[in-house]
């Protein structure tokens, strides 16, 4: 055991930083045998002092500056869980040139300046981990990054944001509404501060830009994800699944595309059959399939969020990065070699389910069916169900290009005889 405490600095002190002030402090004894040196909080950064809190630690630690804190000497690793992009970004950027690794859960930051990140954590020879950033307790990033990284990923889907499943799996399981399911899940210390990164996708598509990024070998922002969140979908979305044997999911999709050396990354709404492992996922829970060449297909399964669950891989990368500070290592570098395009949502090929409200009468199923042609969209199932006046169209299509898919739902539109456009939903898994 090394003679000299490892000195760590805790920045943001709410759901996750709380519960990792906790852990560190009741299991400093298993941590310092796991990492040959005692590990030790050189404070703990909040953004106001004299607040209760109810944790096993010296008062004294509490600071409100956090830039004197990363600045002190004694520091060796920061652990950044305040979240969003400034002053995390900064603070991480000072902490590392004063020589500390870094810890971080924070995926909105790595999402937009990984690259400048990791290219500090290189100049200034420290770590960079963050497996906290994306599926919170469930490790994933390390297996990218280190056990798959002989293998050759080809497409990483699944289920990233703890909140919006928690909504979804609410509305579809009790007939929950959006809003109480929100609360519930905000209650619980799934969500955002700002809750809108949840809802909106902005949350989910930071991890799939993360996802892409280390899959891939790519430089992929959030900016390069095509994001739609869960705010349009509607309890009779949901009923209508149901009635058809399927859930809707918000999934993270990223795949590469060989021939054309490019890759797409999307977050969206989907509907998936209940036979489908994902349809299983509940609660805040999050599951990952990554697809690779030689491995095949893994499946990743835990707790996406929350406290105690997100300060476990926080914990994790403590114990890897306080390793190599002992042991004189570093992490394996990441890297953008293969240096893909990003291509847009028109290119991904999908799946659409459309219920349309159309006038009951004779040819109009076969002016539905010309724009679907006309489109090259081929159909895969179509039911009518008559109403009266009008009639309900549940079409079911092959897979296509979302451009052709989206300009088919924007024909139909225009279409006379069609009412309404009640339902377009993606559909993913058969
Ligand atoms: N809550 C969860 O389930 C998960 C959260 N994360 C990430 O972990 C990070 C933290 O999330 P939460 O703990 O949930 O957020 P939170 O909002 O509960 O905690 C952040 C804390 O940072 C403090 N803070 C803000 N500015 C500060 C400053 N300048 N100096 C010191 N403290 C400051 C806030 O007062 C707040 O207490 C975020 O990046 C989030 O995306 C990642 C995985 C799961
Ligand atoms: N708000 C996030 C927290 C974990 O990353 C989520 O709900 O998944
Ligand atoms: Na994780």
């Amino acid at each position: 055991m090394s003679e000299r405490p490892l000195k760590v600095a805790l920045l943001g002190c709410g759901v996750v930083g709380s519960e990792v002030a906790r852990l560190m402090t009741t299991t400093a004894d298993d941590l310092g045998a796991r990492i040959g040196a005692r590990v030790e909080l050189a404070g703990i950064a909040v953004r106001r002092l004299g607040r209760a809190r109810d944790l096993p630690v010296d008062p004294a630690l509490f600071t409100s500056d956090a830039h004197e804190l990363v600045s002190r000497p004694d520091v060796d690793v920061v652990v950044e869980v305040i979240g969003g992009i400034e002053p995390a970004r900064s603070l991480i950027l000072a902490a590392m040139e004063n020589g500390a690794s870094i810890v971080t859960a924070n995926k909105a930051l790595l999402a937009e300046h990984g690259a400048q990140l990791h290219a500090a954590a290189e100049k200034h020879g420290v770590d960079l981990y963050y497996e906290a950033a994306v599926a919170g307790a469930i490790p994933l990033l390390r297996p990218l990054r280190e056990s798959l990284v002989g293998d050759k990923v080809k497409r990483v889907l699944g289920i990233v944001n703890g909140t919006t499943n928690f909504i979804l799996d609410r509305m579809d399981s009790t007939g929950a509404g959006f809003d109480e399911a929100l609360d519930e899940a905000t209650e619980l210390g799934y969500a955002e501060a700002d809750p809108t990164a949840d809802v909106e996708g902005f949350d989910a598509a930071a991890k799939a830009a993360i996802l892409a990024s280390l899959a891939f070998h790519t430089k992929v922002t959030a900016a390069d994800v095509y994001r739609e969140g869960i705010t349009q979908v509607s309890a009779s979305d949901v009923a209508s699944a149901r009635e058809m044997g399927s859930v809707v999911k918000l999934l993270a999709i990223c795949e590469v595309d060989e021939a054309r050396e490019s890759v797409t990354a999307r977050v969206h709404p989907a509907m998936l059959p209940r036979t489908h492992p994902l349809a299983g996922v509940r609660e805040a829970y999050n599951a990952v399939f990554v697809e690779s060449e030689a491995a095949g297909r893994l499946m990743f399964y835990g707790p996406g969020a929350g406290g105690t669950p997100t300060a476990s891989a926080v914990l994790g990368d403590l114990v890897a990065v306080c390793r190599n500070k002992v042991n004189g290592g570093r992490a394996p570098a990441v890297s953008a070699y293969a240096d893909l395009r990003v291509s847009a949502m028109g290119e991904a090929r999908t799946r659409y389910h459309i219920s349309l409200d159309v006038d009951d009468k004779a040819g109009v199923l076969a002016q539905v069916a010309l724009i679907f042609a006309q489109q090259d969209v081929s159909i895969q199932t179509v039911r009518q169900s008559g109403r009266g006046e009008d009639a309900r169209l549940v079409v079911a299509t092959h897979v296509a290009t979302d451009a052709a898919l989206s300009g088919t739902v924007e024909r139909l539109r225009a279409l006379p005889t069609v009412r309404a456009v009640a339902s377009v939903m993606r559909v993913e898994g058969e």
